[in-house]
């Protein structure tokens, strides 16, 4: 018999707030142990607790990046245990009014190669709610020691239905969600930090049935590839141990990233009855419209519709749209540079993208760069040290310093403005020298002075193609029009494009060197009047 897996996930995610969920404690990581509490934090008698609100805020924001519906009312739970980590024995949670209730997150699955791409699925949400974030226990030889640092850190709670059903989609979605909150600005989804975490639910069912199986849950996960792993364990641990005769058991499963192997941690029989009641200290929350049309004023794109936006409007191809689904800050000086183009920004956005992408991803470029800033300064012994810092590692791109002081929107959009209408030759070859020369010669101008220098530098470096004369170029024109008899004639006919089949030979015959502007002007000019 086949089998389907059914995968549920909860993921916690530390919102990003200066201060603790319920007091103006800062929240912060890598402090010394108990210097970021204070009596609410350690639930000193008498301490009451006082709403963040930004905390509030970041979840609304969570919640409409994902879809969700916000609830006009929210109110705070009290889940009741005892365990070293809470000093409070309970945590502040939203057990029975959350947030955010439903909403979906998009997902794009691997594709069968790198450049194309894989299938997009949206996977429905359960709820989002708020709560605190514990302690950490420190265990060392002989004891355990507790700092309370991380208690009280307001921490979302994201629920997915029943809806995953592979490792690779469980990996698919935590890699949208992560992007989703980085770029929202909600979390910076640390997970080595323990920014983010997840709990995996997995159970397996005969193919076709819709009855759901039972569920193990393994807790706590913290790098996506481990929740991958843990998942692909699980369903070949459960199918192997159904398809033996043998049934799953409701449990938690502790799964080891580094062994990849797991072990049973507790059964359904020692759950835990957390006896949930409404918290007295805290009043609910209601959420209108204005509070939360003010945040969705200022939701950010989300990566999967800047990524169809980029193809759709712009023609990207699927990997170059990528680059700048997953990172932000490329996109957005990608964008800028769109804008800077204007209206002819969608004829060159490829081009633009090469050169965003290759000034900021390729080492290459950066060495380059250096090197001909060095070779321009050892000519000139008098020039000022033009790049600012050493970084620590030379080979390292400083793309920081590479994109806002050479690489600006201002410096690609003419660039791509020479190449496209003016046949400058700037490729990834001369693109480096292009730019050493060019932020050597406009390093005393400021703002838009520094344009005609862009101009002035590919001149410099011969990178504008001339035909040796015209007499040349027009000799390369009477060529193609004898050879290419059919095509001039429809010309003559008036069909305008057949034109486009003599461009070509005379390119070939410049060898690539022509004015294409200049190819263009001379061929009708002859196709005018000669027969
Ligand atoms: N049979 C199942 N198979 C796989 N996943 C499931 C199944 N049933 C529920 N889930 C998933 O388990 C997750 C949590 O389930 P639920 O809301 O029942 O909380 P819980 O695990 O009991 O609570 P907690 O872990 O917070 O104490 C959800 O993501 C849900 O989609
Ligand atoms: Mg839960
Ligand atoms: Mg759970």
């Amino acid at each position: 018999m086949n089998y389907e897996a059914v995968i549920g996930l909860e993921v916690h995610i530390q919102l990003k707030t200066r201060t603790k969920m319920f007091t103006r404690a800062p929240a912060g990581y890598g402090h010394e142990p108990n210097t970021l509490t204070d009596p609410v934090v350690l639930a000193l008698p008498g301490a009451l607790p006082v709403l963040n609100k930004t905390a509030i805020d970041q979840v609304i924001r969570a919640g409409l990046l994902v879809h969700c519906r916000i609830a006009d009312e929210c109110r705070w739970d009290r889940k009741n245990y005892f365990y070293p980590d809470s000093p409070k024995n309970y945590q502040l949670t939203q057990q029975f009014r959350p947030i955010c209730l439903g909403g979906e997150v998009e997902i794009e699955l691997p594709g069968p190669a790198r450049n194309i791409m894989g299938a997009h699925k949206k996977i429905p949400l359960n709820r989002i709610h708020l709560e605190e974030d514990v302690g950490k226990l420190n265990h060392h030889a002989t004891d355990s020691l507790v700092d309370y640092n991380r208690a009280g850190t307001p921490l979302m709670e994201l629920v997915t239905e029943p809806a995953l059903h592979s490792a690779d989609e469980a990996f698919a979605f935590l890699t949208a969600l992560r992007a989703l909150m980085q770029q929202g600005g909600v979390s910076d989804c640390d997970m080595e930090k323990g920014q983010m975490r997840c709990d995996v639910n997995v159970s397996i069912r005969p193919a076709g049935a819709t009855a759901l199986g039972t569920k193990v849950e393994m807790k706590n996960l913290n790098s996506i590839a481990y929740v991958r792993d843990a998942i692909a364990h699980e369903i070949r641990r459960q199918t192997a141990l159904v398809q033996s005769g043998g049934q799953v058991a409701q449990e938690t499963r502790d799964y080891d990233g580094l062994t990849g192997a797991s072990q049973s941690l507790r059964s359904k029989e020692d759950a835990h009855d957390y006896r949930f009641f409404p918290d007295p200290d805290l009043m609910p929350v209601r959420v209108d419209e204005t509070w939360k049309s003010s945040i969705a004023a200022t939701l950010p794109e989300r990566p999967f519709d800047r990524q169809r936006r980029l193809m759709e409007k712009y023609k990207l191809p699927y990997g170059k749209a990528s680059v700048f689904t997953w990172n932000n800050e490329l996109a957005e000086h990608y964008d800028e540079c769109l804008k800077q183009a204007g209206n002819r920004a969608v004829s060159f956005a490829e081009k633009i993208a090469d050169y965003v992408t290759n000034a900021a991803t390729s080492k290459k470029t950066w060495t380059e760069f250096l090197r001909e800033i060095e070779r321009i300064e050892k000519e000139n012994p008098s020039a000022k040290k033009l790049i600012p810092s050493e970084s620590d590692d030379p080979n390292k791109p400083d793309l920081d310093f590479f994109l806002k002081e050479v690489a600006t929107p201002p410096y690609l959009a003419e660039i791509a403005n020479l190449t496209s209408n003016y046949g400058y030759l700037i490729t990834s070859s001369n693109f480096p020298s292009l730019s050493a020369e060019y932020f050597v010669s406009s390093s005393n101008a400021v703002g838009k002075a520094k344009i005609p220098f862009i101009k002035k530098s590919a001149d410099k470096l011969g990178l504008k193609p001339q035909p040796a004369d015209t007499g040349e170029l027009e000799q390369w024109c009477r060529d193609a029009i004898a050879a290419n008899a059919k095509a001039a004639a429809e010309f003559r006919a008036g069909k305008e494009s057949a034109i486009n089949g003599l461009k070509g030979p005379v390119m070939k015959a410049s060898r690539g060197k022509a004015n294409p502007r200049e190819v263009d002007a001379t061929l009708r000019r002859l196709l005018a009047h000669s027969e």
